[in-house]
């Protein structure tokens, strides 16, 4: 083994980097057992890891950081959404038009993102005419709170646009009560660590209730497993 390359991964692709070393070998040191060629499917990438003819944590890795080197920091494993964090923002990838966009197309039909699976479950609701719910889960710093932000963005957005609401109805003031919430949670609940300089303290548990007509019309949000931070 000569060197590994996780320094050059970010820090979400490298907490799970553990279970595997890269390793750089000198031609002459390669035997046939040792090594067996990648399958193309490896090499191109996937959107869906689902369909990577190898499955195995190199192979998911692999799949992430290539995605992530370009960008694409979503990629699907089936119906799971796996986020890389890019620590920076990402030009057009949350705005107006993406929103728009991922509203008017079912599941699987667009690169992977976190407004698919925000549409998805919104219309779930009607198909399934049942209540919905998005897991989002992560070590510290992954982007759990920035994800749940932006599938409130996406449903509040939904919210606003939803046909057969009342014109009495069409009110942004629980949307916006949603959306910028957010900050005084985090004041009250979130701390700098050596993870992440907006760490969230406590779990949170988000309700919204929809009419009919698909317009939010309130929700809650339960505080839950409380994280103490010790001082040294
Ligand atoms: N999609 C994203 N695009 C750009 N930056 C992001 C994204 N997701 C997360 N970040 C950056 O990473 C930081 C940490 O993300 P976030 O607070 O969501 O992590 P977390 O999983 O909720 O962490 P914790 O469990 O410690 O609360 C954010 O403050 C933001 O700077």
């Amino acid at each position: 083994r000569q060197k590994t390359t996780k320094s050059s991964l970010p820090h979400s692709v490298k907490s799970c980097a553990v279970a595997f070393q890269v390793l750089y070998l000198q031609t002459a040191e390669v035997t046939r057992e040792q090594v067996y060629a990648m399958h193309q499917s490896s090499i191109d990438g996937v959107e869906d890891m689902s369909a990577l003819a190898e499955l195995h944590d190199a192979t998911i890795m692999h799949n992430l950081y290539q995605r992530y080197q370009k960008d694409n920091i979503y990629t699907n494993i089936g119906s799971i959404l796996a986020a890389v964090n890019p620590y920076k923002q990402i030009a057009g990838l949350y705005d107006l038009e993406r929103v728009d966009l991922y509203s008017k197309h079912h599941l699987g039909e667009l690169p992977p993102h976190i407004f698919a699976v925000a549409n998805e479950c919104y219309r779930c609701i009607w198909k399934r005419h049942d209540s919905q719910c998005v897991l989002i889960s992560g070590e510290s710093g992954a982007g759990k709170t920035e994800s749940t932000k932006l599938l409130l963005q996406f449903l509040s957005v939904m919210s606003q646009k939803s046909a057969g609401t009342p014109p009495s109805e069409k009110t942004t003031r629980v949307e916006q009560a949603i959306v910028q919430s957010s900050p005084i949670m985090e004041a009250f609940g979130n701390a700098k660590t050596v993870y992440n300089n907006n760490s969230s303290r406590f779990g949170k548990f988000i309700q919204l209730h929809f009419s009919e007509g698909g317009n939010i019309q309130g929700g809650c949000v339960i505080d839950c497993i409380l994280t103490v931070v010790r001082f040294a």
